[in-house]
């Protein structure tokens, strides 16, 4: 996959939108500021002016049976990004492709999606992926980049800043992290587009806190499953051990249960 040069936007509705307009496979739709952001299930993705980043990136689509773990990677590249380069924070996922990172000296509102592995976290980026009639694939993704704690859109959120301690991030630092976002999702994209998801599921596993917890999956047809889960099938779905036996989710938001 290779990238045309983003197109930069200080403000625009939704890099998805923009980018459905016209979803040439390699185009990228980049703003700083979204005022009609799109998240997942219908929800808005808000962030403040400058706050944000939004990225749309569009990409051929992969094998049938491959497609569920496109937006997975998505997350994945994220999740990498925010974990490497000069600013780097301990970032994980939440099935299916919410990226955490740890919250650090939380203000009095915050509170955290989930906790594992000693810490508490807190949502740091999301992945909205669509379909495009072309049969191309646009994956945005949003993530909250210089935040201060007052700007959060909701309480179980946090940014990049204030995992790295709150202070303002340094120039060229969103830069960066969008090379790096796109250098990993270009990575990932090929490994499913050759036809094997194995590599995309080993890397996404191991930055997944979802798996082993217990959990209550808001599934899309307005019920919930609860159980524990238990890992992820050929597809990237959720696999969910209940008291009815085993659930299969290919969509959902997952609600992790306090530990007890
Ligand atoms: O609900 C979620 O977690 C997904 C949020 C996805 C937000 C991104 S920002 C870039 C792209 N443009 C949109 O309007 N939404 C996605």
């Amino acid at each position: 996959m290779t990238w045309e040069q983003p197109e930069r936007h200080a403000s625009v509705g939704s890099t998805n939108v923009e980018a459905l307009a016209d979803p040439r496979p390699g185009r990228v739709v980049v703003a700083d500021h979204q005022s009609a952001g799109q998240g997942r299930r219908g929800r808005s993705w808000q962030s403040p002016p400058g706050a944000g980043l939004a990225i749309s990136a569009v990409v051929p689509a992969v094998a049938p049976e491959l497609m569920g773990w496109l937006p997975l990677a998505a997350g994945l590249a994220a999740a990498r990004a925010l974990a490497a380069g000069e600013q780097p924070v301990d970032a994980a996922l939440k099935w299916p492709n919410d990226v955490l990172a740890p919250l650090v000296d939380p203000s009095p509102g915050q509170l955290a999606v989930l906790e594992a592995r000693g810490r508490r976290w807190g949502k740091v980026a999301g992945v909205l992926a669509a379909v495009a009639g072309t049969g191309d694939v646009v994956i945005g993704t949003g993530i909250n980049v210089d935040h201060a704690p007052e700007q959060l859109p909701v309480p179980t959120a946090t940014s990049w800043r204030l995992a790295r301690g709150g202070d303002p991030l340094p120039q060229g630092a969103r830069g960066a992290l969008l090379d790096a976002y796109l250098e990993g999702l270009a990575t990932w994209h090929a490994a499913l587009a050759a036809g094997d998801a194995r590599a995309v599921r080993t890397a996404y596993l191991e930055q997944c806190l979802t798996i082993g917890q217990e959990v209550v999956v808001h599934r899309p047809d307005g019920g919930t499953t609860t159980g524990t889960a238990a890992g992820l099938d050929d597809s990237g779905a959720l696999l969910v051990d209940g008291p009815g036996g085993r659930t299969v989710h290919h969509a959902g938001d997952v609600e992790h249960l306090r530990p007890k």
